[in-house]
């Protein structure tokens, strides 16, 4: 096609011209700068840096730095508690089992990073020669990742640090914790039952702690038709962290057989819903290969 610009009736004078990405520029529409200029030259304006288009991307970048990092992480499982679980309480004890435990099962541990249960269980998984992962938070009141933590991050925002320890998790120990060890165990309990995940056991460690609450989701949430007998089954409780770890490996082998299941009738349907001459000729081409 004859260019636009080479006009018959034109004196054929080089234009100035400028190509940015795709598009063209000539003429007075040339810019004098260049993007990266203007990037490093400028200062401007910076109140945008407070408003939500730019809160959105700074969420993105959590996402695509979180993801970065857990993207090859392997099999692992979330172990959340109290923050406030000092080391001579026997709970502290427990999750320091829990890490080295779910690293001898193979697994990596992720917590939250922070002081207690999540430090606890970080030591045991750093010991035992495991990954030991810790997604911190940002709080006014500045703690920083626990110095068990091998592999870590912290994030500005709950809920994009939420997605990654649903989804790099198989499955989540709950020891004895306050509002955000409910918070996360409440999580987890509803994407189970809404099946935004499939089979993810839930441990409630520490039978005396959880036992109230779980008597009361089952004698008011149940009672009242707020939940149904199957979303109890969606947890175990224990006092016993082989108990909890069998139960977290068993989960693992019936959604590994699940899965492999499911595989298969979807491979069945494929074959089914084939038309009959596809299916004649796709025989006929394996009589033929075969010799037979
Ligand atoms: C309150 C104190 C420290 C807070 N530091 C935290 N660091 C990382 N993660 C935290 C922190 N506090 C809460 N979390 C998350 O919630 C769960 C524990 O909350 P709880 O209310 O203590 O049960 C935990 O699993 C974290 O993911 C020190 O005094």
């Amino acid at each position: 096609m004859a260019d636009p610009s080479i006009h018959p009736d034109r004196p054929q004078v080089p234009q100035p011209s400028q190509q940015r990405g795709p598009v063209v520029m000539r003429r007075n529409q040339v810019q004098q700068s260049t993007s990266e200029q203007r990037l490093l030259d400028s200062r401007g304006p910076s109140d945008w840096v407070h408003t939500d288009p730019w809160r959105v991307l700074r969420i993105q970048s959590e996402f695509i730095e979180g993801f970065g990092m857990l993207a090859e992480l392997g099999a692992a499982i979330s172990v959340f508690g109290s923050a406030r679980t000092k080391p001579d309480d026997p709970m502290y004890a427990a999750a320091e089992q829990f890490g080295g435990k779910l690293v001898g099962a193979g697994f990596a541990v992720i917590t939250g990073g922070g002081p207690g249960v999540m430090e606890a269980a970080n030591k045991g998984a750093s010991e035992a020669g495991g990954v030991s992962v810790g997604l911190g938070i940002e709080l006014p009141f500045e703690n920083g990742l626990n110095e068990w933590v091998d592999i870590g991050m912290n994030f500005r925002y709950f809920f994009t640090r939420k997605t990654m320890f649903v989804k790099y998790a198989q499955g989540f120990v709950v020891m004895p914790g306050g509002f955000g060890t409910l918070d996360e165990m409440f999580e987890a309990l509803t994407l189970a039952q809404t099946r935004k995940v499939t089979s993810f056991p839930v441990v409630l460690f520490g039978t005396s702690y959880w036992s109230g609450l779980v008597d009361w989701m089952r004698e008011t949430m149940l009672a009242d038709g707020k939940i149904s007998a199957a979303d109890l089954e969606m947890f175990t409780i224990t006092d016993d962290v082989d108990e909890a770890i069998s139960y977290i490996l068993k989960a693992g082998e019936i959604a590994d057989a699940a899965a492999e299941e499911a595989a298969a009738a979807a491979a069945r349907d494929v074959a089914e819903a084939e038309s009959p001459e596809a299916r004649e000729r796709r025989e006929a081409h394996r009589l033929g290969s075969d010799g037979s």
